[in-house]
């Protein structure tokens, strides 16, 4: 089990290579067999991951148009998201024609937005025990003797939350990727995506992804919950090899429409003009 930036550092980059193998995963081995470039060891892998790659850029990935693609996805869900609400029309003629989708190169200039979803990301801790490797050869680590194909365990939450890194590893909190001046500061242990040769070769396609779909879903709506929140329970449904969040209720709330009230009834919610507010039961 590797635990904490510098350890997984020493394995998955310094030793990358000889860490470069798949462990086992009791769940998927009998399903995958080695098969496929999350589950592929040794040669296999190699020549899947060079596969994968070269598809991906084949269909757009790190080209502009991705960028395109994903905006377009974005739109779309804003658009089915805009069609649940109340007064559709009313709401689309006032957003068509003065807004703009946001772009990627708009992120450069958002450093807030940007820390905000390095937070999310670090503080969700999606896969908190990483997916296992294993060493492909003999090898010695911290003194440690590794025979060939040891399942090791790159620890996602020790280094995500790890106190030397993150100043308030257990609180969301968007400062600790902004400097004094709001600056953006990348942060070394910022690894949701692991390191080394076997890093999530989704990174760049999910970080894109991210962005433009928090921004242009915040761009028209605000996000509510019916729930105060202080009753808000975060606690994961299932923590293992993944965390599954528990089902929240979220309300969009159209963004010209931030200063009405959102009315709770019988477990739903809509938007009540405050206009209408004393009619409104
Ligand atoms: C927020 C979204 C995502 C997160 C947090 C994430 C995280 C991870 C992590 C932790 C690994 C294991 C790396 C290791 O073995 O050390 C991984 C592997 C992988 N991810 Fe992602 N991923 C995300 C999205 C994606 C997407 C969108 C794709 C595809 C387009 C993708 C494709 C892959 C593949 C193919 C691997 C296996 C790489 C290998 O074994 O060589 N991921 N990801």
């Amino acid at each position: 089990i590797l635990c904490g930036y510098e350890a997984m550092r020493e394995a998955l980059v310094d030793q990358a290579e000889t860490f470069s193998g798949r462990g086992l995963i009791a769940i998927t081995d009998s399903i995958f067999q080695g098969t496929g470039v999350s589950f592929a060891s040794g040669k296999s892998w190699k020549v899947l991951q060079r596969f994968c790659l070269t598809t991906m850029k084949d269909f757009g990935m790190g080209k502009r148009s991705i960028e395109e693609r994903i905006k377009e996805e974005a739109q779309n869900l804003v658009e089915e998201l805009r069609k649940s609400q109340e007064e559709v029309q009313a709401e689309i003629d006032r957003v068509i024609g003065s807004k703009r989708l946001p772009a990627l190169e708009d992120r450069a200039k958002m450093p807030y937005t940007d820390a905000v979803i390095h937070e999310i990301q670090r503080y969700s801790d999606l896969t908190p025990i990483g997916i296992p490797h294993s060493v492909i050869q003999d090898t010695n680590f911290r003194g440690y003797h590794l025979p060939q194909n040891t399942t090791v365990y790159p620890v996602m939450s020790s280094v995500l939350h790890d106190p030397r890194h993150f100043e308030k590893p257990d609180t969301f909190y968007p400062g600790h990727f902004l400097d004094a001046k709001g600056n953006f500061r990348k942060r070394e242990a910022f690894i949701p995506f692991s390191m080394g040769k076997r890093i999530c070769l989704g990174e760049s396609l999910a970080r894109s992804e991210l962005f433009l779909f928090l921004t242009s879903m915040l761009q028209s709506f605000s996000l509510g919950c019916p729930k105060a929140p202080e009753d808000i329970d975060l606690t994961p449904l299932v923590n293992g090899l993944g965390k599954l969040p528990p089902v929240f209720q979220l309300c969009f709330l159209p963004r010209h429409r931030e200063k009405e009230e959102m009315q709770i009834s019988s477990g739903s919610f809509r938007v009540v003009p405050t206009s209408e507010k004393n009619e409104a039961t």
